[in-house]
């Protein structure tokens, strides 16, 4: 991550996995998101930020299809997505943790897993060979669960887990999915200081060769893990840049210490 190298080497134009133009969302004339340009660079881990009421939830239901805008456009590894749908999203690989919402409490954490792997199967046309996909789906199921550390609890409900280890699971079903541009929101709320370890831990990973956008309220886990940061305030975009950057901004120091809290 760090210098976000597209291997395009100094001067080539940034590779923007996520682009939007002028993103805007109306709620009966309240202008909840105003004009936003945000890029995405593929292969970051990116933060979206801002005090309370900022926009942010709003800004994600746009990206990952919940909301319409009001204006604008979102356009997707270059491809103008303004009116695909959220299915369609998550197969073109933009997939919005935790997509599959269903952890399914009375599945255990292998069949909650299998579903997901089931889902992506179904939508990726090897139907027709039901005997070995089975077998693949097997296989990787184990390796997902292995991956995000819950071997020993593989035969679990999920429903037993702890919160930690369920958004473990979470992170399982996502990554069934195959994502190529994962959309966290606020992975680490509910957690507490041990689980946000092992969750900011499994980001960092999850995010070898994906892109990661999150919005997140807890600043030390943004600024270890992103790359980049947008701030936003009353619907637009205040800054833009690194931690360290961003944090010594005088407007954004205004707006969070005018604004509650992260
Ligand atoms: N469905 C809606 N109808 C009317 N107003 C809305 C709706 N959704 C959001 N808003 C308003 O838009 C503004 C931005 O809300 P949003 O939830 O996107 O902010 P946020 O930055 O995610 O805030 P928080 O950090 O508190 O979750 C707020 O003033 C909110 O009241």
């Amino acid at each position: 991550m760090g210098g976000a190298d597209t291997g395009q080497g100094p001067g080539a134009p940034a590779d923007y996995i996520l682009e939007t133009r002028g993103l805007t969302r109306e709620f009966g004339g309240f202008m909840a998101v105003r004009d936003v340009d945000l890029r995405v660079r593929r292969h970051t881990i990116h933060a979206l930020i801002g005090p309370n009421g900022a926009g942010k939830t709003t800004v994600f239901n746009l990206l990952t299809k919940f909301l319409t805008p009001s204006g604008g456009t979102i356009s997707y590894n270059g491809r103008d997505v303004t009116t695909v749908g959220p299915a369609a999203m998550a197969r073109l690989g933009m997939v919005r943790s935790f997509q599959i919402s269903s952890v399914f409490a009375n599945l255990t954490v292998i069949e909650n897993v299998r579903v997901a792997l089931q889902q992506k199967l179904g939508t990726s046309l090897h139907f027709w060979r039901p005997k070995r996909s089975l077998y693949s789906l097997h296989a990787r199921a184990d390796e997902l669960i292995e991956w995000v550390g819950l071997e020993t609890y593989r035969d679990v409900l999920a429903g037993d887990l702890s919160y930690g280890r369920r958004r473990a699971l979470e992170f399982a079903t996502t990554l069934a999915l195959e994502p190529e541009l994962l959309l966290l929101d606020e992975p680490m709320a509910g957690l507490g200081h041990e689980d946000i370890a092992r969750i900011a831990d499994l980001i960092r990973r999850v995010s070898q060769g994906r892109t990661v956008l999150m919005v997140e309220h807890n600043l030390d886990v943004v600024s270890n893990l992103s790359d980049r940061i947008t701030v936003l305030t009353r619907g637009s975009i205040l800054a833009e840049g690194g931690y360290a950057e961003v944090s010594q901004n005088p407007a954004v120091r205004e707006a969070y210490i005018g604004g509650a809290h992260a």
